[in-house]
């Protein structure tokens, strides 16, 4: 009989062992190391695909997590995207990498680190997913504000592709905004419209919060109309009136938080972008007539619109000071990246606040504002905004017949204002 030796690690002597025990060894070593290797490799793919996805394992929720999280390609930086192992903690903290940072909302998962900015192919992908989903090819798109969401109910004949059936798309996680995208005709007007959007206090970079904006300009859309709720500084200002946005200060861009931060593609647009004359001129006046037409003529004014970060309201001494230093008319949380990164890549834009509370400028004030009365505010006006915006609708879309084509000089004269 042969024998083989054995180490004995306790007392670091050397055991004899039959030639049989020997290969039967190997083969059990051999064994358990592939097992492991196996376990391992599920363990990795089960916390990477869980990245960005609702915790639920309902089929569309993993579809949007596939596009969302790790099959993203994004050039070289797909590898270091992907590989890390880190996982969420259950008890809603947040969590990081190198290069995505995520955090727990309710049942949700968001982003709130630095990650790079989609780039044009990216873009174009969802931009042509979207348009695979629709006959209709629309030059008019419009954003839903908070509680807003019924402007899109308007289409006839609509198509509707949920937010997180659409690659690389962020998810809505706010009260009053539906998180859908549907498309089809408003008065015999093609549109697409944004039931939902995304604000940076939701975690998501002012990019991602601007995304969509470039997706419809990929698709077609020449001139967005974008709402939101707003709080008014101004004493003549009622709760449900109309403010057409003729400019704005973002706190978050001069803060360094622009949507344009990044490398820039001139493909989009130019690397400095002025924002000289943002909101359209035409088009405000239009939205005035319109206003008086439809009876609303001493509910319909013209502001300035703040961008606060949120998700906090401001406090009286901050409402004073945007009232009195800064002239601001009405504050929000949203709005400006897209109405930024619109002009950039040349859209006509059209913005108005739903005037939705009063800011509260006195510090011992019993009143405060809180998000169920801003839903409220603006649900109770959607009849007199259903009529304001398929008037507008129609008005620009009658504009924008008269265009001249893309390849003319005076076709960007009149977008970009040179
Ligand atoms: O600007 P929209 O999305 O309409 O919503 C506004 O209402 C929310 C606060 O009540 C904030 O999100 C603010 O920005
Ligand atoms: N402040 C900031 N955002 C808002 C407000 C407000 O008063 N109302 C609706 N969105």
């Amino acid at each position: 009989m042969s024998y083989r030796y054995r180490h004995n690690p306790n007392n670091n002597t050397v055991l004899p062992m039959t030639e049989d025990k020997f290969f039967i060894g190997v083969i059990v070593g051999f064994l358990a190391k592939c097992g492991a290797d196996f376990i391992d490799r599920i363990w990795t793919k089960m916390t990477k695909s869980d990245r960005f996805c609702d915790s639920s394992s309902d089929s569309s929720n993993n579809k949007g997590c596939n596009w969302n999280g790790c099959e993203r390609s994004h050039s070289t930086d797909s590898e270091t995207s992907c590989s890390s192992s880190e996982s969420l903690s259950s008890n809603g903290e947040v969590h990081g990498n190198d290069r995505e940072i995520v955090a727990i909302q309710g049942d949700k998962k968001t982003p709130v680190g630095e990650e790079s900015p989609l780039n044009y192919d990216e873009i174009k992908a969802i931009a042509d997913f979207l348009l695979s989903k629709t006959m209709y090819r629309c030059q008019i798109g419009i954003i839903c504000g908070s509680g807003l969401s019924e402007l899109g109910n308007l289409l006839e004949n609509r198509t509707t592709i949920h937010y997180e059936d659409i690659p690389h798309f962020p998810v809505s996680t706010v009260v009053g905004h539906k998180g859908q995208m549907v498309i089809g005709l408003l008065k015999n007007v093609p549109v697409v419209c944004m039931q939902g959007r995304f604000h940076p206090y939701e975690g998501y970079p002012t990019w991602k919060c601007a995304l969509p904006v470039r997706v419809l300009h990929l698709m077609g859309v020449k001139s967005l109309i974008i709402s939101n709720a707003a709080g008014s500084l101004m004493s003549d200002h009622r709760v449900g009136d109309i403010m057409i946005i003729k400019d704005h200060i973002s706190m978050p861009g001069l803060a360094g938080r622009s949507p344009l931060v990044g490398s820039n593609d001139n493909r989009f647009g130019t690397r400095f972008p002025s924002m000289q004359g943002a909101y359209n001129k035409k088009y405000r006046e239009y939205a005035l007539k319109i206003g008086e037409e439809i009876g609303l003529k001493d509910n319909i004014h013209e502001g300035v619109y703040c961008m606060n970060g949120g998700p906090v309201y401001e406090t009286p001494a901050e409402c004073r000071m945007l009232l009195n230093t800064l002239n601001i008319n009405a504050v929000g949380m949203s709005t400006v990246p897209e109405v930024v990164v619109a002009r950039h890549c040349g859209m006509l834009v059209f913005a108005f606040s739903l005037i939705s509370n009063k800011c509260v400028m006195d510090t011992d004030s019993e009143n405060s504002p809180n998000h169920a009365e801003v839903v409220a505010a603006c649900a109770s006006r959607k009849s007199d905004l259903k009529v304001f915006v398929e008037r507008m609708v129609l008005q620009i879309y009658n504009d924008l017949q008269s265009l001249p084509l893309e390849n003319d000089k005076s076709y960007w004269k009149l977008l970009l204002g040179k």
